[in-house]
C-alpha cells in the first residue's frame, strides 16, 4: 500500500468511481448455478453461462443453437409463457422448481426467472435435498416467538440467533444504516471462531448507492463462495451486441471484483445479506458471514427472507409503540403543566420543576427556554448570551412553525455561539412569541466508533489512477467521530413542538399575571401619592378632607360625635432659622411618628398645610377631643430632640355640631388654635360650642 496522503478531491473522485461501478451488469455469474437468457418471445436462446454443461449436460454451442423447450423443458417454458410473457409484468420475478430434462431426468432445479430489457433470464440452481417441512416449522416457530417479543433489541438479537441456527454461518449480524448511510452492527450472533463485529461502524462507501438501490429491487444477495472465479456469459453481450444483461433481479449475478476483495480482506468466505426495509426505505441488512465458502440451498435463502419479512412489521410496531410512549410522556407532562397554570410559574419555575423530566423524555443533555433577552435552563447549556444570540438568529432566519434541528452546530450559521461538545440542537419557537424559543441540546456522540478497518488504508493506485479498494487491514481501529450528536428523530421534534405549545400558554399567562401585578402596584403607588404627604408620610390635606366628609356622613347617619384637633408648632420659624430647614423637616417627621402612636387606630393624623396638622378623632365629643389634644401637647413637650432641644404645639379643638359643614368645623378649630397661640402657646383651647359664637 503506498504511504501517500491523498487530497480530498482525489478521494472524492475515487469514491465516485466506486459508486459508479456497474455492479448490475457484470457479464458473468457465480458458479453456484447456470444462466440462460431468451429473447422476448421465448423462441431463441441468446446467452448462456459458460458453465451450462456442468448443470444441463449440454455444451454452450449446442445450447445457443438449441430449442428453448428442449433445453429447459416444456413444463418450465409453459410456466414462463404464462407467468412472465402473458402477464407482461416487467418487474416480476418467478421462482419455481423444474425437473431435469437432459442430463439427469431426476435432477430438480430451483429456478429464478425474470424479464431484463428485451430478454428473459432464467437462472437455475440445483435443488439440494431441501427439507421443506423443517424450514416451514422454523418459520412458524419464529412467527410465534416474534409475537411475544416486546422490544426491538431482543427482536433483532433473536433474529440473528434464529438465522445462525438455520444457516450455520459463523457470524450473523443486523447492520443498521444511519442518515448518511454509514452502517453499524447493532445485533450479532456468532460462533467463537468468528471475531465480533458488534458495534462496528462501516463507512457509507462500503455499500455505495448503486448497491443499495439493488437491495430495493432484490432483497437477497448471496455469495456462497467469495473466492470463486466468475463464470462469463457467452456471448458477452448477446447475439446482436445488445446492452449487457442486467441481472439486478437474479441471484447468480457475479460479485464485483472489488467486493470479492473486500470480503477476502475481512476474512469472509461466504456472504449472505437480506435487505430490511422500513416503510419502503432501506433500513438495514441482515448480514451473514461464513468464514469459509458455504453453499446455501435456495429454499433456505427464501426461508431466511421470510424470517426477516416477519420481523420487520413487528419492529415497526415496537418502534411505533416506543414513539407513542414518548408522545404520551410529553402529553402527561403537559397535563401536569396545565395543573401548574393556577400557580402561574414563570419560565424559571417551569424549567426548575419539570426540566429533568423533559431532558429524559427527549434524550437531551440540556434544555433552555429563551424568552427574548433572558433564558431559563437546566443541564448542559451554552452561556446565556450565546443562547440569546442563537434565539435571535433563529427568530430572524428560521420559520417559526417548524422545529429547527442539527446534529452538528459547527456546520450551521449558529457555529459562532456553539460551546464545548454541545453540538446537537433542536429548537422550537413558542407559537405565542417569535423571540421565545425552546432549545434542547445534545452532547457530541463521543462513544468511540469502531470502524472495520482504517479509512486511510482504503485508497490506492491502480493503473496510475486512485481507486478505492477494500480494507487491507481490518484491525479494530478507533475513530472518535467529532462534532456530531445523536440525530433528532421526527417523533422527538413533534414531541418538542407539543411541549413548546404548552409552554407558550403558560409563559404568556405568567407574563400577563406579572403585568397585572405591576399595574396593580403602580395603581397603589399612584393612589398613595395622591393621598399622602411626601415628607411625613401622613395623609395630605385632600385625603383629610375626604376623611372628615366621610366621618361627617357617618355622624349624621349614626348620630355619633366626632372632633377635629388643629395644631401648629410654636415658633417654628425661629426653629428653622436656628437649626436649618432640614432639621425642621426632621422634627416634622419625628413629631408625626410620635403623635401617630398616641392615636387610636380609628383616629387619623394628616398635614393640613405648612407646619399645621389636623387630627380627626372618630366617635369623640368635645371633652374627649380636649383630652386627646392635651395628651398630644404633652407628648410633644416631652419629646427629646437631642441637640435640637424640643418643640411645643398649640392645639385648637372643635367638636362637630349637627348641621355643621366641614369648613365651619375646621374654621372653629382654627380659631381655637389661634386663641391657644394668643393665650401663650403650648396649650389647648376648645372652640366655642355655638354657631353664633363662631
Ligand atoms: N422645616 C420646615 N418648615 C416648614 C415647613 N412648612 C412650614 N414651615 C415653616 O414653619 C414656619 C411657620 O412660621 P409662622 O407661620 O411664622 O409661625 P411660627 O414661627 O411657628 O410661630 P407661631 O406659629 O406663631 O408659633 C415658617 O418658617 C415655615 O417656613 C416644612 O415643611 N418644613
Amino acid at each position: 500500500m503506498p504511504d501517500t496522503h491523498y487530497s480530498d478531491a482525489e478521494i472524492a473522485a475515487a469514491l465516485d468511481a466506486c459508486a459508479r461501478e456497474p455492479v448490475h451488469i457484470p457479464g458473468a455469474i457465480q458458479p453456484m448455478g447456470c444462466l440462460v437468457s431468451l429473447d422476448a418471445n421465448l423462441e431463441r436462446i441468446r446467452q448462456v453461462s459458460a458453465n451450462i454443461e456442468d448443470y444441463l449436460g449440454i455444451s454452450v454451442a449446442d445450447t445457443l443453437a438449441g430449442e428453448p423447450r428442449e433445453v429447459l423443458g416444456a413444463e418450465l417454458m409453459d410456466l414462463l409463457e404464462t407467468e412472465l410473457v402473458k402477464k407482461d409484468n416487467s418487474a416480476s420475478v418467478l421462482t419455481a422448481t423444474a425437473q431435469g430434462e437432459i442430463q439427469d431426468k431426476h435432477r430438480r432445479y430451483h429456478v429464478v426467472a425474470y424479464p431484463s430489457g428485451d430478454a428473459f433470464v432464467v437462472e437455475l440452481e440445483y435443488q439440494m435435498c431441501p427439507d421443506g417441512h423443517r424450514l416451514l416449522d422454523k418459520v412458524n416457530d419464529w412467527l410465534v416467538e416474534v409475537g411475544q417479543i416486546d422490544d426491538i433489541k431482543t427482536l433483532l438479537d433473536a433474529l440473528t440467533r434464529r438465522v445462525q441456527e438455520l444457516t450455520g454461518h459463523e457470524r450473523v449480524m443486523v447492520y443498521r444504516f444511519d442518515e448518511q448511510w454509514n452502517g453499524r452492527v447493532i445485533a450479532e450472533t456468532r460462533l467463537p471462531v468468528a471475531e465480533s463485529f458488534l458495534d462496528h461502524h462501516f463507512p457509507a462507501s462500503d455499500i455505495p448507492a448503486q448497491v443499495r438501490r439493488l437491495y430495493d429491487m432484490n432483497r437477497v444477495r448471496s455469495i456462497p463462495d467469495a473466492s470463486a472465479a466468475a463464470v462469463p456469459l457467452v456471448p458477452p453481450c448477446g447475439p446482436d451486441e445488445a446492452a449487457p444483461l442486467d441481472m439486478s433481479r437474479g441471484v447468480l449475478r457475479a460479485a464485483a471484483p472489488i467486493h470479492q476483495e473486500y470480503l477476502t480482506n475481512m476474512g469472509v468466505g461466504a456472504s449472505l445479506s437480506v435487505a430490511m426495509h422500513e416503510e419502503g426505505k432501506l433500513w438495514g441488512l441482515l448480514a451473514c458471514h461464513g468464514l469459509a465458502p458455504r453453499p446455501l440451498e435456495a429454499d433456505l435463502r427464501d426461508a431466511l427472507c421470510a424470517l426477516v419479512q416477519i420481523a420487520m412489521p413487528r419492529m415497526m410496531l415496537l418502534r411505533e409503540r416506543a414513539d407513542s410512549q414518548l408522545l404520551h410522556g410529553v402529553h402527561d407532562s403537559n397535563e401536569i403543566l396545565s395543573d401548574e397554570s393556577g400557580r402561574l410559574l414563570g419560565p424559571d419555575g417551569l424549567v426548575e420543576r419539570h426540566g429533568e423530566q423533559w431532558l429524559e423524555l427527549l434524550g437531551a443533555s440540556g434544555i433552555a427556554l429563551v424568552t427574548g433577552k433572558e433564558s431559563s435552563g437546566m443541564g448542559a447549556l451554552p452561556a446565556e448570551e450565546n443562547l440569546v444570540a442563537m434565539a435571535e438568529w433563529l427568530s430572524r432566519h428560521q420559520r417559526h412553525d417548524t422545529p429547527w434541528h442539527t446534529q452538528a452546530l459547527a456546520s450551521t450559521p449558529l457555529a459562532p455561539w456553539q460551546e464545548g461538545d454541545l453540538c446537537g440542537l433542536l429548537a422550537v419557537a413558542l407559537p405565542t412569541e417569535s423571540t421565545h424559543w425552546l432549545m434542547l441540546f445534545r452532547r457530541e456522540q463521543r462513544h468511540s466508533r469502531r470502524w472495520a478497518g482504517k479509512p486511510e488504508d482504503t485508497p490506492m493506485l491502480r493503473d496510475g489512477q486512485l481507486i478505492l479498494t477494500p480494507r487491507r487491514s481490518f484491525a479494530q481501529w478507533q475513530d472518535v467521530v467529532s462534532g456530531h450528536s445523536r440525530a433528532w428523530r421526527a417523533i422527538e421534534c413533534r414531541a418538542a413542538g407539543d411541549l413548546a405549545k404548552n409552554l407558550a400558554v403558560l409563559t404568556s399567562s405568567h407574563e400577563i399575571a406579572q403585568l397585572n401585578e405591576r399595574l396593580h402596584h403602580a395603581n397603589r403607588k399612584l393612589k398613595s401619592l395622591a393621598y399622602t404627604d411626601s415628607l411625613t408620610g401622613t395623609w395630605n390635606r385632600y385625603r383629610m378632607e375626604q376623611a372628615i366628609d366621610a366621618e361627617l356622613n357617618a355622624a349624621i347617619r349614626h348620630d355619633r360625635p366626632f372632633a377635629v384637633l388643629l395644631f401648629d408648632i410654636d415658633h417654628f420659624k425661629h426653629f428653622n432659622d436656628t437649626h436649618g430647614h432640614e432639621a425642621g423637616d426632621e422634627v416634622l417627621t419625628t413629631l408625626c411618628q410620635v403623635l401617630q402612636n398616641n392615636l387610636r387606630p380609628t383616629d387619623n393624623l394628616g398635614r393640613w398645610g405648612g407646619e399645621e396638622f389636623l387630627v380627626l378623632a372618630s366617635d369623640c365629643d368635645l371633652i374627649g377631643g380636649v383630652h386627646l389634644a392635651e395628651r398630644l401637647r404633652q407628648s410633644t413637650e416631652e419629646l427629646d430632640l437631642g441637640n435640637l432641644g424640643g418643640v411645643t404645639i398649640s392645639v385648637g379643638v372643635a367638636a362637630w355640631r349637627p348641621g355643621e359643614s366641614r369648613k365651619t368645623l375646621v374654621a372653629r378649630a382654627d380659631r381655637a388654635m389661634y386663641q391657644a397661640k394668643e393665650g401663650g402657646r403650648n396649650r389647648v383651647e376648645q372652640a366655642p360650642d355655638s354657631a353664633t359664637q363662631a
